[in-house]
């Protein structure tokens, strides 16, 4: 059996399977598993992505969970580590990311990472030391308004360093400019100096496969999903033949649409959708009042319309409306409540109305409805858009074909298009 080369640790499901995308795209079997598996892995694939839940978790949970996954990517044989979140460094002063990249370095003996979330295919990039995405500062790209992570501060040497007991300093996009060579001398420079952690800047994809280069002989890297993107070039002579990384199945069955995020690319992909499929939105405030009532209701749209083609079901909603669901519920309890929504009609749908076909929007939202269904683990297929690929299950009665998309990923035709992809 080929044992795994590169372990991911992901914290949320949707980075995880984006993750998983770009080791795909560039030419490694990968497998993703929901939660760390009870038992050895026992496929042939180069790289193994564990996607946790931990980005809202308490730090010393989110802590926990991701030790016990690397003692499992450890034990599968995987030689070097990679701590994914997300590409907009979701997170607040508590952690997640500082407390469990401190963690992971104590438990992998190692002084010295790298963090990066830089992924310029979806306008995510980092500038001495300050993320933007798409191209206004994070501050400034509606993350602030996050319901869970609002990210009010883009300077990431500032973020990471109030959350770690590491030294954080930046390699800059100059010393990435140079090259290989350069930002080897930096890092060395770096460690000499005490830094337990660099913040990496990003400002194409060059600077991803050189700083991936350069990280060759960490054990332990920090990232979104770009620097993956590099990866596997240091790695070619133990990879499979082109072209074999992303097959898939085919699975026939009826399509639907789940959307609990509320990101501008989300309500920007709905209001597409909307135009082509029938959709019922659930409203947080009278779920709160109805909660079987408002399900009910939205599963009896979906049957009547199954079998003509997908049907939307979202509570995706404005930042106006999310705040006054919020104030009326509570920040989590209204979060919670609406995932709970997700998973129930989830399941109802695949156990009692035929949908093989599924795309989930939001990473919390895919965790509820992948945790619903029993998913044990996905197998990575083709992108639609930049990391979101379809998927095939395993660990459910049947396999599903399913794409958990990242709120902010996808163009506007994101909901429409991906159907035509699937094999
Ligand atoms: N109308 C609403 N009112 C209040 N909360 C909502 C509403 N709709 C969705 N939510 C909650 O907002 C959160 C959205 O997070 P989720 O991770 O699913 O999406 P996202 O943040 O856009 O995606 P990602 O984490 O991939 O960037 C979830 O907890 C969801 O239940
Ligand atoms: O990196 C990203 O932006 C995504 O993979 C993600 O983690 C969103 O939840």
């Amino acid at each position: 059996m080929t044992m795994p080369i590169i372990g991911c640790i992901a914290d949320d499901f949707t980075g995880a399977t984006d993750v998983a995308s770009m080791l795909v795209s560039a030419g490694m079997r990968t497998l993703q598993t929901i939660g760390v598996p009870s038992t050895a892995l026992d496929d042939d694939v180069e790289a193994v992505v564990v996607a946790l839940k931990s980005r809202t978790l308490p730090a010393d949970e989110a802590v926990a969970q991701s030790l016990e996954a690397l003692a499992w990517l450890q034990a599968q044989g995987c030689e070097q580590f990679y701590f994914k979140y997300c590409s907009t460094f979701d997170s607040t002063p508590a952690g997640n990311i500082g407390p469990v990249t401190d963690a992971l370095m104590t438990a992998l003996d190692t002084d010295f990472t790298v963090a990066c979330p830089a992924l310029p295919a979806n306008q995510r990039t980092v500038y001495n030391g300050y993320l933007f995405a798409g191209g206004v500062p994070l501050n400034e790209s509606g993350m602030q308004d996050h319901p869970l992570t609002p990210m009010t501060d883009a300077n990431l040497v500032r973020v990471l360093g109030a959350q770690t007991h590491q030294r954080v300093d930046l390699i800059d996009y100059a010393t990435l400019s140079e090259g290989v060579e350069a930002v080897e001398a930096r890092i060395q420079a770096l460690r000499a100096a005490g830094v337990g952690i660099a913040i990496c800047d990003a400002i194409d994809t060059q600077h991803l496969h050189t700083l991936a280069h350069a990280c060759r002989h960490l054990p332990l890297v920090t990232a979104g999903s770009g620097l993956a993107l590099g990866l596997p070039a240091n790695l070619a002579d133990r990879l499979p033949a082109a072209g074999q990384a992303d097959a898939l199945p085919a699975i026939a069955g009826r399509e639907a649409i789940l959307s609990g995020s509320c990101s501008r690319a989300t309500l920007a992909q709905l209001e597409h959708a909307r135009d082509h499929y029938p959709s019922h939105y659930l409203d947080a405030l009278a779920l709160a009042d109805d909660f079987e009532g408002v399900i009910a209701a939205a599963l009896a749209l979906a049957e009547e319309h199954l079998d003509r083609g997908p049907v939307l079901l979202y509570a995706s909603a404005s930042p106006e409306d999310v705040r006054r669901a919020q104030e009326a519920l509570g920040v989590a309890e209204a979060g919670a409540l609406v995932e709970r929504a997700m998973a129930e009609i989830a399941q109802s749908l695949v156990e009692h109305h035929g949908v093989r076909r599924l795309l989930v929007a939001g990473g919390e939202t895919s965790g509820a409805v992948v945790n619903a269904l029993g998913v044990q683990g996905l197998r990575i297929g083709p992108s639609i858009d930049p990391g979101v690929p379809w998927t095939t299950t395993f660990g459910t009665p049947a396999p599903l074909a399913l794409t958990l998309k990242s709120g902010n990923f996808g163009a506007r035709d994101f909901m429409t298009k991906a159907w035509g992809m699937l094999p």
